[in-house]
């Protein structure tokens, strides 16, 4: 059994629970009453390389990361340092996140909010839209073609922007079938948890232009945003390397510094 299949199995379970506990109706009328979700593909576009910031509190690749107690503040100190989007895992068992999480950090800051998890059923989406998200993400590894499809429809239809997580061409090419307008090519392999930096430049040249690209995973600093900039990435995900380090908030300008320089517009959409 892949990282990944251990990952889905366990979020199957909990995911099992919550919906004994809380019905799609409650969801609904929930999601109702949440704040109006800001547009996720406005937001990652532009003439500067976006930064999305990702509180991560643990991982399946390195154990414990950061307590972060505060997950608001941290997403505020992001927000601060110029993130576009604030990415809230909420995957419990492995990642130690919740919708609490994603509850706080919607109330804290006034830039969208990504809900981070392995959703595979359309209630999780309700639960994203419900707890304040505007973007959730759908990774294509994790989903067959039809389930891929109709929850980006899903998403859409209800008002979230959906990120789509490829890894190879192949998924790439299922992506674009299935209609997304934003593509998240991860550097990390979720079934081996290697990661390869030169994975966005081999994949990148196959996602069609107006489709908004992000690289994920294994960011350090401004170097890497660099490169992944002069590969043709939109925006950046970052999460471990903000965490860990001593000043989130500055790291965040730091990046968001390098992805404002003049030299990486030539080129870009
Ligand atoms: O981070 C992991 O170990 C991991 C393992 C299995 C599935 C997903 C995983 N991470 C999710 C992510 O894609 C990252 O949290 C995100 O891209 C940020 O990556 P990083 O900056 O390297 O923390």
């Amino acid at each position: 059994m892949s990282v990944l299949d251990e990952i889905i199995d366990g979020v199957r379970a909990d995911l099992a629970d919550r919906q004994a506990q809380v019905s799609i109706d409650e969801l609904k009328e929930r999601a109702g009453k949440a704040r109006e979700a800001m547009d996720g593909v406005a937001a990652l576009r532009g003439d500067s390389v976006k930064v999305i910031c990702e509180v991560k509190r643990s991982s399946p690749s390195k154990g414990a990361l950061a307590a972060i107690a505060d997950p608001a503040g941290l997403a505020a100190d992001y927000e601060a340092g110029g993130a576009a989007v604030i990415s809230v895992l909420t995957e419990q068992r492995k990642f130690g996140g919740s919708l609490a999480d994603l509850e706080a950090v919607r109330a804290k800051v006034d830039i969208p909010v990504l809900r981070k998890d392995f959703i595979v059923t359309a209630y999780q989406l309700w639960e994203a839209r419900a707890y304040g998200a505007d973007l959730a993400l759908l990774i294509v590894s994790a989903l067959e073609q039809d389930a891929l499809v109709s929850l980006i429809e899903r998403a859409t239809s209800i008002g979230l922007t959906p990120i789509v997580e490829v890894h190879d061409e192949e998924e790439v090419a299922r992506a674009v079938d299935a209609g997304a307008r934003i593509i998240g090519v991860n550097a990390r392999n979720l079934k081996t948890l290697e990661v390869d930096r030169g994975n966005f430049a081999r994949i990148a040249p196959e996602i069609p232009d107006e489709i908004v690209k992000i690289a994920e995973s294994g960011v350090r600093g401004p170097h890497d945003l660099i490169a992944y900039a002069n590969d043709g990435a939109d925006a950046v995900l970052v999460g471990e390397s903000l965490v860990t380090g001593k000043d989130p908030r500055a790291a965040v300008a730091d990046l968001v510094a390098a992805g404002a320089h003049p030299a990486l517009r030539f080129g870009r959409n």
